[in-house]
């Protein structure tokens, strides 16, 4: 039963503010009441003092219904480093949030497995690493659980045996909003949402960062939307019994710092201390740099300089990510071209910006990001499952070729920046018609409408549920 609110027991406390907002009508005939009560009963005085309180009182409502409409919201993204995917998707959702809305909401990027759970879970990108690296490995994995009944009852076994961790880990930031942004992170938290009665309470959306054959686990018929990246992803979706009311097709978010950022190639070049009269491929493998890398590296060494001459026709960006392995493998190499590696960076648009071309494994955020850059893109490498339909993603679509071969992945680059300049500008023009840089922008607006909506039909739980 909860607390009435006396005029004579007021205080200024937020909570109780808001208490009051939610049972105004009853407040406001309690100040009533007791004012008639009195008004009968006692003298002119202590009625006129009434009648201010209560007049304090209505106003102090109204007060607090503007209150509410503009009260902070708490947002937490699930995400795990299996990659460097998860994050950057996360990422792109909390700037997007920031710059639409403000400080409406308060945005928590967490792995909650991580910090809270026990093995298997807490290990998840020790796992995903090993896997990957043995890519035989990881294929038997991620086909062999496809079939539901496999993920479902393991799953399900280890949200009942971390069931209260979870919970902890769930509930200590109090979110109005759930962002699932990773393929394991649906049923386990969905399951404890629901054995503490707070599925209808908190709004629980996945957002998935794979761009076509993505894992079964991204589909859940318990949340409330499900943004696919793309029309491929959707259908699947629809496929897997998800009804089309919870689906929405808007893109794969990428950082709002990528269709922002404007591309003076001349001025990110300079800031970035890479030449300026040469073209310039951007070489990669992901957050973990994986792929052929290396190999493709000492390939284009030789393909990007023409002997004969004696001077090199391009220039080559290594970006490593946190492969410190290769990253030192390759600075010790003597080059007879410009190179560049760098480890990990932080704002890929600028090095995406400033190159001509790029090549990368097929992973979803890479290739994303660009597009809206408008560079051509040899994919290398795909791991197989998720990132296998990524591939005819980005060549069907005239924005890309596919070679697993280094040397011909630098006769590609070599002929882009010689005698083929036409075939990389047609290519730049048709990643920039496949991009989607507003994706990010229409999946937070859709959130916020959710949570308007929710609102009205519980008004502000969150001060009360937990
Ligand atoms: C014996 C049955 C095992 C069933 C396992 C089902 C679900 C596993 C759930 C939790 C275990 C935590 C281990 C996680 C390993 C890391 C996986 C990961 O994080 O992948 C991330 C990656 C994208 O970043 O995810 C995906 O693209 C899709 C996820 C695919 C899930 C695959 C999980 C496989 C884990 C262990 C299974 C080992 C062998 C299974 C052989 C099954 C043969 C029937
Ligand atoms: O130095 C670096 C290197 C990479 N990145 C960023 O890391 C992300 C890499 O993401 P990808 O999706 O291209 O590839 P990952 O392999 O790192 O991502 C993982 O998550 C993805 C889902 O988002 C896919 O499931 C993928 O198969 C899985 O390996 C990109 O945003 C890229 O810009 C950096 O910020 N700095």
């Amino acid at each position: 039963m909860m607390k009435v609110v006396s005029p004579r027991t007021r205080s200024d406390s937020i909570t109780e503010k808001v208490f009051r907002r939610v049972y105004s009508n009853f407040n406001i005939s309690t100040v009533e009441d007791e004012y008639i009560h009195r008004q009968r009963s006692s003298d002119y005085e202590k009625e006129s003092r009434l009648r201010k309180r209560g007049l304090e009182e209505k106003e102090e409502v109204m007060e607090m219904e503007q209150m509410g409409a503009e009260r902070i919201k708490t947002v937490l993204i699930l995400m795990s480093d299996t990659g460097g995917g998860h994050r950057a998707s996360a990422e792109a959702i909390r700037d997007a949030f920031k710059i639409e809305f403000g400080d409406d909401y308060r945005i928590i990027i967490k792995d909650v497995w991580k910090e809270y759970t026990g093995w298997p879970l807490n290990d998840m990108e020790r796992q995903y690493k090993f896997m990957v690296k043995h890519v035989g490995l990881w294929s038997v994995a991620f086909h062999g659980t496809s079939p539901k009944w496999i993920h479902k009852s393991y799953l399900s076994a280890l949200a009942a045996y971390y069931a209260k961790e979870i919970e902890a880990g769930l509930m200590e930031y109090k979110p109005d909003i759930i962002i699932s942004v990773h393929p394991l992170m649906q049923h386990i938290p969905l399951w404890v949402m629901k054995w503490q009665g707070l599925q209808k309470k908190v709004i629980f959306v996945t957002v998935i960062t794979d761009l076509n054959t993505c894992h079964r686990t991204w589909f859940h018929h318990g949340v409330s939307r499900c943004y696919c990246p793309s029309k491929e992803v959707a259908k699947r979706a629809l496929v897997d019994g998800l009804d089309d009311s919870q689906i929405r097709v808007f893109g794969l978010p990428v950082r709002p710092s990528f269709p922002r950022t404007i591309i003076y190639k001349d001025e990110l070049r300079r800031e970035l201390e890479i030449d300026l009269n040469l073209p310039a491929v951007l070489l990669m493998g992901g957050g973990e740099g994986m792929g052929p890398v290396q190999k493709t590296a000492l390939a284009l060494g030789d393909a990007l300089y023409n002997s004969k001459e004696r001077n090199p026709i391009g220039q080559l960006i290594v970006i490593c990510g946190r492969n410190k392995v290769l990253a030192s493998a390759l600075a010790s190499h003597e080059w007879k071209i410009p190179v560049k590696v760098r480890g990990f960076e932080t704002q890929m648009e600028k090095w995406m910006g400033a190159c001509d071309c790029i090549i990368t494994k097929a992973g979803p955020g890479t290739i994303a990001e660009a597009l809206i850059c408008g560079l051509p893109i040899i994919l290398n490498d795909y791991i197989p499952g998720q990132e296998k339909g990524n591939v005819p993603y980005v060549v069907d679509n005239g924005a890309g070729v596919f070679t697993r071969s280094p040397k011909e992945t630098a006769k590609i680059v070599a002929n882009w920046f010689s005698n083929n300049k036409e075939e990389l500008k047609k290519m730049s023009e048709n990643a920039l018609k496949l991009a989607q840089p507003e994706a990010v922008f229409d999946i937070v607006k859709d959130i916020h409408h959710l949570s308007q909506q929710q609102q009205q039909r519980i008004p502000l739980f969150n001060d009360f549920s937990y």
